[in-house]
């Protein structure tokens, strides 16, 4: 059976007055529906070319993606993308920068109270219908990051695709959010690929890791199945000497592909 994400023997090139700079080199990855899996490498391997040409933001050089077999090269409402740092309208209140995109993408499947309730929804999905009042420069970075996932959870998107979304948080804050996005996931079984540079975090949510190697020229170095039970909690896992077999694979492989230095 075809896979419901496939990235096919994708390369690109970028072009630029230094000439040109291989950054990825046939990469083969098939995600199944449902599937929660992490990418991670060191600085500059090439993780977020990949997922800017999954979430069509860029386009391969070589091979391409097909999501439900049909080839993605633009964005679209289907791959809704989080980044590091939230990319909210700051003039518009929390819940107004969900029900834009509420809007956007059910403006004619759903009645205008039907909008309403699925914000609010989406909100509270993520512990923000309280503060949807206030503006994005009256809520912490962490709040930022939440509203962030709710308005693409809103998407109902056929992939998630999140760039370290909890990258420039504290550790607290992280661990609470990297919760509920497990609960999340859990409870609504989306597809998503997450770039990671936090070892614990990759393993404690993936289904599997997909490690790169450096660049340039990065591929796929080695895919990690995390066959942990679900639901997991950190505190058990944290001795769990399979949890800590699975960690000290991914920084055994980090460590055997170390950087290079920056040109
Ligand atoms: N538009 C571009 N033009 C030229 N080179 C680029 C362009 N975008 C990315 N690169 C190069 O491609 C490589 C991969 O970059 P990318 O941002 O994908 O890495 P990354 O693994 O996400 O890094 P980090 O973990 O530091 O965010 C880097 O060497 C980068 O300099």
């Amino acid at each position: 059976m075809a896979a419901y994400l496939s990235i096919e023997n994708v390369g690109i090139a970028f072009t630029g007055d230094k000439g040109t700079f291989r950054a990825l080199d046939d990469v083969v990855l098939r995600i199944d529906k449902g599937e929660f899996v992490s990418i991670i490498g060191h600085s500059g391997c090439g993780k977020s070319t990949l997922l800017n040409i999954v979430a069509g933001l860029l386009q391969a050089t070589e091979g391409g993606v097909l999501l439900e077999g049909r080839e993605v090269d633009t964005p679209g409402p289907d791959r809704a993308v989080v980044f590091q740092n939230h990319s909210l309208l700051p003039w518009l209140s929390v819940y107004d920068n969900v029900r834009m995109a509420v809007d956007k993408v059910h403006g004619k499947t759903k009645s205008k109270a039907e909008r309403h309730d699925w914000t609010l929804h989406n909100l509270s999905l993520v512990r923000m219908d309280a503060a949807k009042d206030k503006k994005p420069g009256e809520i912490s970075g962490g709040m930022k990051q939440r509203v962030g996932i709710a308005r693409a959870l809103a998407m109902e998107p056929k992939v998630l695709l999140l760039d370290e979304p909890f990258g420039a948080l504290d550790a607290l804050t992280r661990a609470h959010l990297q919760d509920s996005l497990m609960e999340i996931h859990g409870r609504l079984g989306n597809t998503v690929i997450m770039i990671t540079h936090d070892v614990d975090e990759s393993v404690l949510l993936s289904d599997r890791i997909v490690m790169m190697t450096n660049g340039p020229a990065a591929r796929i170095g080695q895919i990690l199945d995390i066959d942990l039970p679900r639901p997991r909690s950190r505190v058990e896992l944290a001795d769990n000497p399979h949890f800590n077999h699975l960690r000290a694979e991914v920084l055994r492989f980090l460590h055997g592909h170390s950087p290079a230095r920056a040109a």
